[in-house]
């Protein structure tokens, strides 16, 4: 365990042993300016985090569990840096709802964690207006819980929103599929495909065409690692950041 400044934020971490738990954990308690008061799983009981007095809870748990953990901690008046996926935009108003109700309180809620994996989506999203054709395809470990990422149908979002502004229509396609799902899912108008493979951690393409021209941008998470910059930049940032961040794309500048 490294020494902790008097003044370091105190972190809790939900779902600590997890495959991303864990690593959180190893990442909280190597932070100077943390200390990692509480680590809580599946059947502890949630007060752990308010009796160790944490300032910071971290979440990286499933989807069906997150929207209870995020309601009692906002209820208890504490900060939430959450990295689990399964935010529709219905879920998104009612964590806003919570939050309403605590001034001073704040929840940085980010599919994506991962540096190269944000400015992707920054990058992505300013592309599409270029580009008559847009698709998503990620690529996942086999043990990934939901299909499509979180990381996928943020940017398919990013992207159609983009393609809406420039007031272009739907990507042309004049395909008929022979079997259900040969061209994916939709989101927004916009295709996403997910391909699960032992072997893969967390990577993704956005494939943009164009007349005689295509622009693939990809990204490789190939250790949980990569995620950890991004959660302690969130966990420093939510203190001083009130009402609900999604994404951490306004951090990096
Ligand atoms: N935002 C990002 O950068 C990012 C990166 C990787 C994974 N994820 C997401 O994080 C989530 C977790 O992924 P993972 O691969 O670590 O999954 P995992 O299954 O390895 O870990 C989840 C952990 O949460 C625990 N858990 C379940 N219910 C709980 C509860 N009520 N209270 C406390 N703990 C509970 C489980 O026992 C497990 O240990 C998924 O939604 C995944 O998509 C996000
Ligand atoms: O391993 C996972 O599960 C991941 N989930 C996030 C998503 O759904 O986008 C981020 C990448 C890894």
């Amino acid at each position: 365990m490294s020494e902790v400044a008097p003044d370091a934020i105190r972190v809790g971490v939900l779902g600590a042993r997890g495959r991303m738990g864990t690593e959180v954990c190893k990442a909280v308690d190597a932070a100077p300016d943390m200390e990692l008061v509480a680590m809580v799983e599946v059947g502890d009981w949630l007060f752990n985090m308010s009796d160790a007095g944490a300032e910071v809870v971290i979440d990286f748990t499933r989807p069906e569990v997150v929207m209870d953990n995020l309601h009692w901690c906002i209820d208890q008046g504490i900060h939430t840096v959450v990295g689990t996926t399964g935010f529709t935009p219905e879920r998104i108003k009612r964590v806003e709802h919570w939050l309403s109700a605590k001034p001073g309180l704040g929840s940085i809620i980010a599919p994506n964690f991962g540096i190269g994996a944000v400015l992707m989506m920054r990058f992505a999203q300013a592309a599409a207006k270029h580009f008559e054709s847009a698709e998503v395809v990620e690529f996942h470990h086999p043990n990934k819980v939901d299909a499509p990422s979180g990381t996928a149908t943020r940017t398919a979002e990013l992207i159609a929103a983009a393609r809406k502004e420039a007031g272009l229509g739907a990507s042309p396609d004049a395909t008929t599929q022979a079997l259900d799902g040969a061209r994916g899912a939709d989101v927004e108008g916009v295709k996403v495909h997910a391909v699960r493979s032992a072997g893969m951690i967390a990577h993704q393409e956005v494939i943009l065409g164009g007349a005689g021209e295509t622009l693939t941008l990809r990204h490789d998470s190939v250790d949980r690692a990569s995620f950890m910059p991004g959660v302690l930049l969130a966990t420093r940032a939510v203190r001083s950041k009130p009402g609900l961040t999604v994404g951490i794309d306004s951090l990096l500048d």
